[in-house]
């Protein structure tokens, strides 16, 4: 995604503010500003694992503690390799510790992975103390050799390091990796199910915000000579914690704002004569206040502020046109005679049989409609054949290959997709965003603007979360399709649609065979839409099959009546 002009001439603005101050600045300001560049760095890393990801990281000083002693460790080995590659050192050596530190946040998740990476604090502080830096019990400082040893070259090396590590943030943000993140953030389902391998998105934001913060404590080790564990201290890493989650440091400026007030607070409390604990207090409370309010941080609700103006009308909806558009372009995957072909599928909930023996198989190109009253185990087939339950018994092919063995984001390689009961779209990206996201490999430059044509989406750069909830559903459809997928599996598509967006829904289901190639298994209850999308339906009654076959004949069966108690299925 392109900047726009405004922002571009914000940061050359900035840029040349940063750029000036050594310049028209006294050299304590410079030495302040150096250490308000590396702050900025630690919150930043703070920024990617909590902010971007989503994930309680309470230890990120430790991680910078892993770079100061790399860094002082070279330095005291007389190793002459250049001071911005010790940095670098530094910020490697703390990546893998932040790929095992992140390991736990595979089986945990909020409150308690906090307690494991504040542990990991405790612990590494702990052993810290036992001992000192490299350098520190001789009195060998770390002397940044030339030009790094002058303070200016110096305030410029933390800034470029800044810059550049920010800007590959930025760059990152709108690609797989960024996406990802964003994805894991609002629900790891909807991130498994869109292909997202959720594993390795948590460690490889673990990973790079330890490199970020060994770097920051890489560049601490030359700016001060000789570090101490006071530094580096759990209470630390708790603060940085709380600043980044009040300002908001999963973006640039949230993370400069961080580390201005990490920075510039105790400075002005020394100044007025005030306890510098009081900053840590004041920061608590900040936190504290922007976790009640739920809208994120300072920075997150400017932006979201900015996009209110830039959306004036707000809510946006889809506009779907009566004539459905040709888009002739569209790849169509190969598939077998059968896409589906699911064996005797049982699920059990301690005594409730949720499937019982279920089989039932979709063609090439097919809409194909599972139906059945509340709780007859529709919701339960679709999370086992897209591998959202952890087991169940019987068989699952995908266009002939068994996929029991698959994990959830596997399954979607194997070219199943599908959608929420309960919408998931991920609302902190632009519909573009998303689609690029669900579209994973399979993407092409033209399935954003061919899915917007086909579903009269909004323009793509729209925030999702400017959408309202049919809308949102019918993004995710399109979303799913932008993989182009053999199967996607749709589950109650039109809840929350009004009357002419679910008859426009319902034509556009009925197209996606012949449009996208791809087939359909379409969960539910509203019966006009099931008989003007699908060819076939399967009828579900306690987890059995109780019907299957053509749309007109399964639906006048008596059984399939009894079933929805005495109803005829027309009147549902
Ligand atoms: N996680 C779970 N734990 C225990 N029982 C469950 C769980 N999920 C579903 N069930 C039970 O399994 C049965 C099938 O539920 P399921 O949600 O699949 O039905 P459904 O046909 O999708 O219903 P609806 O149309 O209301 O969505 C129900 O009896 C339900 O109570």
């Amino acid at each position: 995604m392109r900047p726009d002009k405004k922002h571009v001439a914000l940061w050359a603005a900035f840029a040349v503010l940063v750029c000036s101050v050594p310049f028209i600045l006294p050299k304590y300001w410079v030495f302040l500003f150096t250490t308000m560049a590396v702050s900025t760095l630690v919150a930043r890393s703070v920024g990617v694992v909590t902010n971007q990801a989503g994930l309680l990281s309470i230890c990120q000083m430790s991680f910078a503690a892993v770079g100061g002693w790399v860094v002082a460790g070279i330095n005291d080995l007389g190793w002459q390799m250049g001071f911005p590659l010790m940095v670098l050192a530094g910020g490697l050596v703390a990546l893998p510790l932040g790929l095992v530190i992140g390991l736990p946040a595979l089986r945990v998740r909020g409150v308690e992975l906090g307690v494991v990476t504040l542990g990991f604090a405790v612990a590494l502080d702990l052993y810290l103390r036992r001992g000192s830096f490299p350098g520190t019990g001789e009195g060998k400082p770390v002397i940044p050799d030339a030009p790094f040893a002058n303070s200016i070259w110096f305030y410029f090396l933390a800034w470029a390091v800044v810059g550049l590590l920010c800007v590959l943030l930025w760059w990152a943000r709108h690609r797989p990796l960024g996406l990802a993140w964003a994805a894991v953030r609002t629900s790891e389902r909807a991130a498994a199910a869109l292909g997202v391998d959720v594993a390795r998105a948590k460690i490889s934001a673990f990973g790079t915000a330890a490199f970020m913060a060994g770097t920051a404590g890489g560049l601490m080790a030359g700016q001060f000579g000789l570090l101490t564990t006071d530094v580096f201290t759990p209470v630390s890493s708790m603060v940085y914690f709380a600043v980044a989650i009040t300002t908001g440091a999963g973006v640039l400026s949230g993370a400069l704002l961080a580390g201005a007030l990490i920075t510039l607070v105790p400075e002005l409390l020394r100044r007025l004569g005030l306890p510098l604990d009081l900053g840590d207090l004041i920061f608590a409370a900040g936190a504290i206040d922007t976790l009640r309010r739920g809208q994120g941080g300072i920075s997150d609700q400017i932006a979201a502020r900015m996009a209110g103006r830039k959306y004036a009308d707000k809510q946006r909806s889809c506009a779907m046109a009566p004539e459905l558009p040709d888009l002739t372009f569209w790849q169509k995957p190969d598939t077998a005679a059968d896409v589906l072909t699911v064996d005797g599928l049982t699920v059990t909930y301690g005594q409730n049989k949720a499937l019982d023996n279920v089989s039932l198989s979709i063609g090439r190109q097919q809409v194909h409609a599972l139906v059945g009253p509340n709780g007859a185990g529709k919701s339960t087939f679709v999370d086992a054949v897209t591998g959202f339950l952890a087991s169940y018994r019987g068989s699952v092919k995908v266009n002939g290959s068994t996929v029991d063995r698959l994990s959830a984001h596997r399954r979607v390689t194997s070219g199943i997709r599908r959608t929420f009961q309960q919408s998931r779209v991920i609302d902190s990206l632009t519909i573009g965003d998303y689609i690029r996201l669900a579209g994973g490999r399979e993407h092409s430059r033209e399935s954003g603007p061919a899915l917007k044509e086909f579903f009269g989406l909004p323009p793509l750069d729209t925030p999702v979360s400017l959408l309202d909830v049919g809308s949102r559903r019918i993004l995710e459809i399109a979303a799913a399709l932008a993989a182009r997928p053999a199967l996607l599996l749709l589950d109650e598509p039109a809840a929350g649609l009004d009357e002419s967006d679910s008859i426009g829904l319902a034509r556009r289901i009925a197209a996606i065979p012949k449009v996208f190639g791809a087939s359909v298994l379409l969960i539910e209850h509203d019966m006009h839409l099931v008989r003007s999308a699908a060819s076939a339906v399967t009828v579900l009654d306690f987890g059995q099959v109780i019907a299957t076959g053509q749309v007109d004949e399964v639906l006048a069966d008596e059984r399939v009546i009894s079933a929805y108690l005495g109803k005829e299925v027309s009147e549902l």
